[in-house]
């Protein structure tokens, strides 16, 4: 049956909803592992979906997210915001503050955003913001726009999360390359894994990210980018193989600053709904030793989240 949307809202058609009843995954996860990105969408009823966004997903409570942590063997979440949610950070912020101090969040504001309303975030527990360059997602927001938000957050010592198309990264480089903060590119810039992993486009990321001390990569979604699967459904334990020698590559190359998440509740797949506990798995094929694990899973996430703990 199909997962509630509250409020009035009527689902984007054609989009999945979350798995349902995810595998306990075969991969151990190390203790302390942080969940560094995932969503939670509404509820509706309760915090309503931006009038400008360009899809709208099934619910996905913090409740849902919590009890799904705790099935995987997460400790931790970072809870970034999605474009279904505009800058309106209601319900990232409700779920940080549930989350007793187990989750910090990545907003997203807009120019005008006042410094009281920068300050009650950080109370909340975020600590970054993210900028969205996916022309499907969101309408453009010029760069001196960015910059300036950028500015202002780096005085809280926050930093900022890039989410682009790889054909889009040479007109990006400057910009990112000018930013004041740590940057941190989600889903690994969304390389084409049908090219060769040591082709131009991928290179060009590595490259980036060589010349670039303060980015960071989050070496998440292979169902996202993966076009040879299979998916991680119904026991399938090896899951996008496709994908795996690209985020393998980032994580032995920069092991101090790469990043992994589920993407629960993965909006916008028209495909297949992965099992999040298959995805797990996947990580043991990305970080083949125990200290790789450690890094991408707990010491990296801590630093950038939970740095005084
Ligand atoms: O969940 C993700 O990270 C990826 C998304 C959605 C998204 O980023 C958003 O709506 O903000 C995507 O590729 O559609």
């Amino acid at each position: 049956m199909s997962k509630p949307v509250s409020g009035g809202f009527t689902k984007t058609p054609g989009w999945l909803d979350w798995y349902t009843g995810p595998s306990k995954p075969s991969f151990q996860l190390p203790p302390g592992a942080v969940d560094a990105h995932c969503h939670v969408f509404g509820p509706g009823a309760q915090f309503p979906y931006a009038p400008e966004r360009k899809y709208t997903p099934c619910d996905a409570s913090k409740e849902q997210l919590f009890a799904l942590r705790d099935h995987l063997g997460f400790a931790r979440n970072v809870i970034v915001q999605a474009t279904c949610h505009g800058a309106d950070n209601r319900a990232l912020v409700d779920a940080c503050l549930a989350s007793g101090g187990r989750a910090r969040g990545v907003a997203t504001v807009r120019r005008s955003v006042s410094d009281a309303e920068l300050q009650a975030l950080h109370a909340a527990g975020v600590r970054g913001v993210r900028f969205n360059f996916v022309k499907r997602l969101v309408d453009f927001t010029p760069k001196e726009e960015l910059l300036e938000i950028a500015q202002r957050i780096q005085a809280l010592g926050w930093h900022v999360v890039v989410y682009f198309e790889a054909a889009d990264l040479p007109e990006l480089w400057d910009f990112f390359s000018a930013l004041p903060t740590p940057v941190v590119v989600d889903h690994m810039g969304r390389p084409d894994v049908s090219q060769p992993v040591d082709g131009p486009g991928f290179e060009l990321f590595l490259k980036f990210m060589r010349q670039h001390p303060h980015v960071w990569c989050k070496v998440s979604c292979p169902e996202r980018l993966s076009l040879a699967g299979p998916p991680a459904l119904d026991g399938q334990a090896a899951p996008y193989r496709d994908v795996r020698p690209f985020a393998r590559r980032v994580v032995e190359q920069f092991p101090e600053r790469v990043l992994w998440g589920t993407d629960w509740p993965h909006p916008n797949l028209k495909d297949h709904m992965p099992d999040d506990g298959l995805l797990v798995d996947f990580i043991a094929h990305i970080a083949p030793t125990p200290e790789l694990q450690r890094k991408l899973l707990v010491d990296n996430p801590m630093r950038l989240y939970w740095p005084d703990e």
